[in-house]
């Protein structure tokens, strides 16, 4: 092992990259309470200023992938279609497999500019984790509660709010509403089959409310589906922790662009069509997994220095204090109030010890 994974693994620069991440984002999400007054005197501007905030957050994850643990993203898509990526609105539908599937997705929202502004139809508890889930209230995420009765009222809601956003954004839907797995898979095959309905092997039954109400509510102001499938090459599993590790994985992401002209307007259709298009989604799937590749043209977006300079500058934000507050500390020579030190950082190194 050199030198550098030797100290990607040590649980103490684990210790302050969540410090980083914990500190600076929470200050991030009083940033964004400050921006509540700005909106009653204008919507836009508060919208603009979260979306840089929310940039601020999200960022930094991408960073621990993109230069920590130096994963590298591969893209296969239409070279017609690439031009449009980050400058049109879009509705991405993407397979949800991997622990990190959520992340690969901001690190290609980061390299098409639309990290601030990207959006999810997530669900409603997602909304109580500190830093992320309250960041999110202030992008205007659309929560669901998977009560379909409730639903259908808060989600077009939201939904009609974005119509006027005033940035770009990719609205993210992973219309299989739960990550796979095999015992998932059986019940939504049973369900498929109730249904008359061909089964599918890779994926599960996709949920076909969200997607009609999503293309309902933002047709208009919405230009085309992505129609996105993410695999790791060699059958890896990536996880946060090997993230955070600094393990390297290999991503690669098929994107086809749909024009949302395509997509039926009545609901009975729209169903129809979204099961056609994860039949083909499930042969894409079998092919990836005979060949290790999709079809057509690939290309590798560079990861971009941004994402390195803000996390270096909200660590030396939130760093400097604690370097400051632990020097004070030593040089008081004060035994008790060294002894509080140590007690209170071993009880931060408590979890990792359990
Ligand atoms: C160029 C680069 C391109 C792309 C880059 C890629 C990505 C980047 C883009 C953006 C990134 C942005 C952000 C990413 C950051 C973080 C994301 C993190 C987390 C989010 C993860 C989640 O929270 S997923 C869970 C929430 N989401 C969903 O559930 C969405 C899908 N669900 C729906 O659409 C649902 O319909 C619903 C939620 C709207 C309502 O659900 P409900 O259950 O109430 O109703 P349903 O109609 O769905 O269910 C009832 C019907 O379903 C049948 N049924 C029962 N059991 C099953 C089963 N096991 N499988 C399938 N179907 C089942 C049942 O029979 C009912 O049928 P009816 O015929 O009676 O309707
Ligand atoms: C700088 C980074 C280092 C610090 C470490 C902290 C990183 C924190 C990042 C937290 C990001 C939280 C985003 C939440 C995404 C979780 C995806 C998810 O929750 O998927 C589950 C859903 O599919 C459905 O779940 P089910 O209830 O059906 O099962």
């Amino acid at each position: 092992m050199g030198l550098l994974s030797t100290l990607k693994s040590l649980f103490i620069c684990h210790l302050i990259i969540g410090y980083v991440f914990l500190v600076s984002g929470l200050l991030i999400n009083l940033l964004q309470v400050c921006t509540l007054p700005v909106g009653l005197v204008s919507k836009q501007l508060a919208r603009r200023i979260n979306i840089r905030l929310g940039y601020c957050i999200a960022s930094q994850v991408v960073a621990v992938l993109e230069w920590w643990s130096g994963t590298e993203c591969t893209l296969y898509t239409d070279p017609k279609s690439y031009p449009l990526y980050g400058k049109e609105n879009a509705i991405v539908l993407l397979n949800h497999n991997f622990e990190i599937d959520f992340l690969c997705g901001w690190t290609f929202c980061e390299r098409f500019g639309v990290l601030g502004s990207s959006k999810v139809l997530a669900k409603q508890e997602l909304a109580y984790v500190p830093v992320i889930g309250w960041m999110w209230y202030f992008l205007e995420i659309v929560f669901c509660k998977r009560k379909w009765e409730e639903d259908r009222r808060l989600v077009a809601q939201s939904l009609q709010n974005l119509r006027d956003y005033p940035e770009n954004y990719w609205f993210l839907l992973f219309c299989e509403g739960t990550r796979f797995t095999p015992e998932k898979h059986q019940a939504s095959m049973q369900v498929a089959e109730s249904k008359g309905l061909p089964k599918l092997k890779y994926h599960l039954l996709p949920r076909t409310k969200g997607f009609w109400m999503t293309v309902q509510n933002l047709r208009g102001t919405v230009s085309a589906v992505y129609d996105s499938t993410l695999n790791f090459r060699d059958n890896e599993t990536p996880t946060m922790l090997g993230v955070l590790n600094g393990k390297k994985y290999h991503a690669d992401l098929y994107v086809r662009r749909i024009p949302l002209e395509l997509i039926p307007e009545e609901e009975k259709e729209c169903a129809a069509w979204l099961h056609k298009l994860y039949q083909e989604k499930d042969e894409l799937q079998g092919a990836y997994e005979k060949t290790g590749l999709f079809p057509g043209p690939k290309t590798s977006p560079p990861r971009q220095l941004r994402t390195l300079m803000n996390w270096l500058f909200w660590s030396c934000v939130v760093l400097y204090p604690l370097g400051l507050m632990l020097t004070h500390v030593i040089s008081s020579g004060s035994a008790l109030t060294i002894i509080a030190a140590v007690v209170v950082s071993s009880a931060a190194d408590l979890p990792s010890s359990l």
